[in-house]
């Protein structure tokens, strides 16, 4: 069992007048053998979330847990294991791919068995084992992020966090990596948090998703509920933005004609959220549109439902055909 769950966490950075809160109050589970996908624009704090996870950010309030306890990020090897967005952070340029790999593998690994796992791990991830005393330059992006999810592997953790690990990539190797991913996620059942910015990306390899506004979580729930069905108007505006799909061209539908005073809406200032609900002056179900709905301006919004959206202005979700809630 391998459960990543966030309990009301917070962080925040500077002091004083400059700080900003990054991630507030986010209260979000990663169950076992799950995906969940985390979506949000550039700046909601989901980098931070990811980084808090691993003990590289500390934390300002709540508890990051693993099957029930706190983490410990001390020494040895970390069952919680990143993927960055650029391989080359975790991969050194002087050492071989082989060696990068190896030196993740757990310690006490005599050196035969070390190799033997190397070439196993570059298997897994489609690689030519052959090719273990190539050094990172010599690779393509998309090869290079096969040997950090290797390395992230070799360490076999409970869970792995995975922020933006295509969005570097060439559309055309995106996809081969989201389906190692997939494939990986299949056969070893190990338990993910999947961040992008990119809902075409989240959707491809998420079970969950969860969605991230100005550090809040605003929308969760179970991937196909979420997209066929968006309760949240962030959501259905991250889902319009998604080029030609028929989830884009329903919350497309659900969205428009866009009001001018959204269109004309500046994009909110991370180091003074708005009061009430955070979306509020971008919000086309809003006070922008709707200056009867003051609530929204004064109360913020709660999420605690199996598909849970923070909106005062959300139908009640479908119920799922097949499904108990
Ligand atoms: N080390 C830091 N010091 C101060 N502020 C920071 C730091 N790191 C991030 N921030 C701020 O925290 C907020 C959330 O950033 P974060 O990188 O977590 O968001 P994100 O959703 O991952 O966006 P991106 O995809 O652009 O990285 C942003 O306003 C950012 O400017």
């Amino acid at each position: 069992m391998s459960e990543l769950r966030f309990d009301d966490v917070s962080v925040r950075y500077g002091s004083r007048r400059r700080a900003m809160t990054a991630v507030d109050r986010v209260s979000l589970t990663v169950p076992d053998g799950a995906v969940v996908g985390l979506v949000g624009e550039s700046g909601s704090g989901k980098s931070t979330l990811a980084r808090a996870a691993v003990g590289l950010t500390p934390l300002s309030g709540g508890r990051i847990l693993l099957d029930g306890e706190p983490i410990r990020h001390g020494s040895g090897p970390r069952p919680v294991q990143m993927v960055f967005q650029d391989p080359y952070s975790s991969l050194d340029p002087r050492m071989t791919i082989g060696e990068s790999i190896a030196e993740a593998v757990p310690r006490g690994t005599g050196s035969a068995d070390r190799r033997r796992e190397v070439s196993r791990l570059l298997e897994l991830v489609e690689l030519d084992p052959a090719r273990a005393g190539a050094h990172p330059g010599q690779l393509s992006g998309g090869q290079r992020q096969r040997v950090a999810l290797a390395r992230a592997l070799a360490a076999r953790p409970a869970v792995v966090v995975a922020d933006e690990i295509t969005s570097a990539l060439d559309v055309s190797i995106q996809g081969t990596v989201l389906n190692l991913v997939r494939r990986l996620q299949r056969e070893l059942g190990t338990s993910m948090l999947f961040i992008s910015h990119n809902l075409a990306v989240v959707r491809y390899v998420a079970s969950e998703i969860a969605v991230m506004y100005l550090g809040r979580i605003v929308e969760h729930g179970p991937a196909e509920q979420v997209l066929a069905d968006p309760q949240h108007p962030y959501t259905r505006d991250l889902l319009a933005a998604v080029p030609d799909s028929a989830h884009a061209r329903s919350a497309r539908s659900a969205a428009d004609p866009t009001p001018a005073a959204v269109a004309a809406a500046e994009p909110a200032d991370p180091h003074a959220p708005p009061p009430g609900c955070r979306y509020h002056p971008r919000c086309p179900v809003g006070p922008l549109v709707h200056p009867e709905r003051e609530v929204c301006r004064t109360t913020e919004p709660t999420a605690d439902h199996r598909h849970a959206t923070a909106c005062h202005f959300a139908p009640a979700p479908e119920p799922l055909a097949g499904r108990t809630t």
